[in-house]
């Protein structure tokens, strides 16, 4: 069975730094660190997760959706200044972009696409078979509910990981025999978007002045946290439009999306859902909390749902890549010498983190980076107090 595990990928803990103390090493072995008594209320938390305001894409789409900022992967692949600082503006004011021209053939995404409709077409039984292990985040998750009986997992996932050994071994619970062409066209797939993401990450740091591994040299495949999520949101039965994925942040450095061509996807801006139009061969790209942290929130880590259509069934892969598991993830010293601010976050391993989201459980929105926040906000103290304890995980 599976265990309780939180709903997505984010969430965090902290103890208080100095920005020396906040400089970035592996450490061998990491006593657990508990977030520290909140007291200070600041600002109210920035989305209300009500399910009774959602609104159908269609509703958005003939109002005319927003368009997310697009960076050109050739042209920073090429170091170009321009799109560089593009990127880097984009990012900072939205946290998500789109990525074109990025060297994944098409051909690979509608691989892809084909895959996960035939792992989610499995008996139920076989796909039980690859639920999560105790302590283990990677598996089949399904429809599953909190303590207080709200449904948190929504739809059907498979978290695979992007450890190979892991994977096959997965693979192995849902086709006894093995699955020749889902593991290759996954292994390719994998092997393809991670080079767009380490592409991104490059840029990303040029284009702050740091080093262009900065983000890149601690991320790890081999942790538990690293991995590619198929989602499937069945069309809806209801008339009125329902969530297929709560709304949460990525726990990650960075989440790419590849998703179908039905719409589903709303990112929260400006206090506003907005609809994600997919667009053919444009990955989606979102920072997550723990870039966010690195970045001494220069990136913002944007909370995002997917609401269900109708008529339609979505479908969805998303690229999640995480650090190793004992890299303290803290702001990089050098933001904290430009900005002569330090971080309001207590650093955290990823360990920590994903620790920090099964115990307490997925809340709402950025809960699980608030409770690092080095003055816990009024919403996390609410939410504290709820302690809400079981959880789904992304
Ligand atoms: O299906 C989508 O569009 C979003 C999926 C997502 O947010 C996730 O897997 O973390
Ligand atoms: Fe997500």
């Amino acid at each position: 069975m599976a265990p309780n595990v939180p709903a997505h990928d984010d969430a965090l803990y902290n103890s208080h730094a100095s920005s020396s103390f906040l400089l970035s090493h592996h450490r061998p072995s990491t006593p657990r660190r508990t977030p520290p008594p909140s007291h200070h209320a600041q600002q109210q938390h920035p989305c209300h997760m009500d399910s009774s305001q959602l609104v159908a894409h269609d509703q958005f789409f003939t109002q005319g959706a927003e368009m997310l900022p697009l960076v050109d992967l050739g042209l920073l692949c090429h170091a170009d200044k321009a799109e560089v600082q593009k990127l880097v503006m984009a990012v900072k004011e939205w946290g998500f972009f789109e990525v074109a021209n990025s060297g994944v053939p098409l051909k690979l995404l509608s691989e892809i696409e084909e895959q996960v409709s035939h792992v989610f077409a499995l008996p139920l039984e076989a796909k039980t078979r690859a639920e999560p292990a105790a302590g283990s985040f990677h598996g089949y998750l399904t429809k599953s509910s909190g303590e207080d009986g709200k449904m948190l997992q929504l739809s059907e996932a498979l978290r695979l990981p992007l450890n190979p050994q892991h994977r096959s071994d997965m693979i192995i619970q849902f086709w006894p025999e093995g699955n020749e062409a889902f593991s290759s066209v996954v292994e390719k797939y994998i092997a393809a978007v991670d080079t767009v993401l380490l592409q991104l990450l490059k840029s990303l740091a040029l284009g702050l002045g740091l080093d262009p591994l900065q983000f890149t040299r601690n991320l790890s495949n081999d942790a538990n946290f690293s991995a590619l999520r198929m989602n499937i949101y069945p069309a809806s039965s209801q008339s009125s439009p329902t969530l297929g994925l709560v709304a949460h942040s990525d726990a990650s450095i960075l989440t790419i999306l590849h998703q179908s061509s039905v719409a589903g996807l709303q990112i929260r801006k400006d206090e506003k859902w907005i609809a994600i139009k997919p667009r053919l061969g444009f990955f989606v790209v979102n920072v997550g909390d723990m870039l966010q942290v690195m970045s001494n929130d220069l990136f913002p880590s944007v909370v995002h749902r997917v609401v269900k259509n109708n008529n339609k069934c979505r479908s969805s892969v998303a690229f999640i890549k995480v650090t190793h598991p004992e890299f303290i993830v803290g702001p990089v010293p050098e933001l904290v010498s430009q900005q002569q601010r330090t971080s309001p976050y207590h650093p955290f391993t990823a360990e920590e983190y994903y620790t920090s989201m099964t115990s307490h459980g997925l809340l709402d929105g950025k809960s699980n980076l608030d409770r690092f926040r080095i003055s816990p906000t009024v919403e996390h103290q609410r939410i504290t107090h709820l302690q809400r304890k079981s959880t789904i995980q992304v």
